[in-house]
């Protein structure tokens, strides 16, 4: 019996109330009144009233402020109607906590002091405890009071993206010194993804401890490997987070962008829930995937800058390719665009909803 069966989450002080959602009905693969929406990026630009309460305020600094994280999150629950909030923070968070010096640059996205790429820059990792981050706990606490049965999503950055940023001091198109130290240095390699899921299990950890209901691992960028790369050289780390937050009996959900060759090795790493970008169809996805996973995703969001029926017939393919799935949540096959038409993202979830309305 997986951890995902088990009938009630046993510490759960994650939220008995949201159990019955329909979130985390479709991420156990139970049937659902209506397929559940949320977005990835939900929270943020693209919200009139998130530019208006970030003003002036450093993006690494709002995640550490409780009471504006806490209005951020509920931005896109109150707008949208989304079955599910996701906790506003951002995956550098966990290593600027541990004394990392970094910042994340507006339209550039984070960038690192001091790139790792040695031995001795290893040692800069520390553990993470609950200490480092009171904030997030902090967050959490009244935020799952706020949110009520609609759950929270905690997350986290997996080790390879992480290692991707902290390799090559910033954002990078080719990751070519994060490759050069994966076949340079593999057992260095080997080393510091390790390190880094221990630091995102435990970020994660406190997430779950504080109430999350549910917990997503972005491997954003790891869709640059080939798959026997991926399973010799990123596998274990991010199985090794997935089987830390198993015995709390939360969702799992795993997402990286271009990742279709690898969809069957991220789900065999541990996930519950499988994220698709929009390149591969649903139906192809579970193939690939195989038995005993749900799926989320998976429309482009470049979809929204079209007209609305546009939108419609699009998304109307996406719920047809998720027809015969075991469960499905609903989202986009990457975050929400900055420029995207709020109102756009408002209708999509009503459509949504009333396509699949049981
Ligand atoms: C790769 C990655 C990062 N951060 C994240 C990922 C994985 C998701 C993905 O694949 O997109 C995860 C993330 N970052 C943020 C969230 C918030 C929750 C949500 O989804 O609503 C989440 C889930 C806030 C944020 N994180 C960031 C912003 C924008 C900063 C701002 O509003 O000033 C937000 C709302 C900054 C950030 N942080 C990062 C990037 C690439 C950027 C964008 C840089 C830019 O275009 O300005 C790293």
């Amino acid at each position: 019996m997986s951890a995902i069966d088990r009938p009630q989450g046993q510490q759960t002080k994650h939220q008995p109330q949201t159990y019955d959602s329909a979130f985390l009905k479709a991420c156990r693969r139970e049937p659902v009144p209506h397929t559940p929406v949320w977005f990835m990026r939900q929270a943020g630009r693209s919200l009139p009233e998130y530019l208006k309460v970030r003003e002036g305020i450093p993006m690494l600094e709002s995640c550490m402020r409780p009471e504006l994280v806490t209005e951020i999150t509920l931005q896109p629950v109150r707008r949208h109607k989304v079955d599910a909030a996701i906790f506003f923070s951002d995956i550098v968070v966990p290593l600027k906590a541990i004394g990392i010096d970094l910042d994340i640059k507006p339209g550039v996205g984070p960038v690192v002091a001091g790139p790792v790429r040695t031995r001795a820059d290893l040692a800069r990792l520390r553990d993470l405890t609950p200490e480092d981050v009171p904030y997030v706990t902090e967050a959490i606490g009244m935020l799952t009071g706020e949110l009520g049965a609609t759950p929270l999503i905690g997350f986290a950055g997996a080790p390879f993206t992480l290692a991707s940023y902290l390799v090559e001091g910033g954002p990078s198109r080719n990751h070519e010194h994060t490759k050069a130290l994966m076949y340079g240095d593999p057992q260095l390699w080997a080393d510091l993804l390790d390190r880094l899921a221990e630091i995102t299990s435990a970020f994660l950890k406190v997430q779950i401890e504080a109430g999350a209901s549910a917990v997503q691992l972005f491997d954003s960028w790891v869709g640059a490997l080939a798959p026997a790369d991926y399973r010799r050289s990123v596998m274990p780390a991010s199985a090794k987070v997935f089987d830390a937050v198993a015995s709390y009996g939360v969702p799992r959900i795993h997402f990286g962008v271009g990742t279709g060759e690898l969809l069957g090795l991220m789900g065999e790493a541990g996930a519950d829930v499988v994220g698709v970008d929009w390149r591969v169809p649903l139906d192809e996805a579970a193939r690939r995937v195989g038995p005993g996973k749900a799926l989320q995703g998976n429309l482009d969001p470049a979809v929204l800058f079209s007209s609305r029926e546009a939108v419609e017939a699009k998304t109307d393919e996406v719920l047809a390719a998720a027809k015969g799935l075991e469960g499905h949540v609903f989202n986009l096959g990457h975050g929400v665009l900055p420029t995207t038409d709020p109102d756009a993202l408002t209708r999509l979830v009503e459509h949504v909803h009333t396509r699949t309305a049981v």
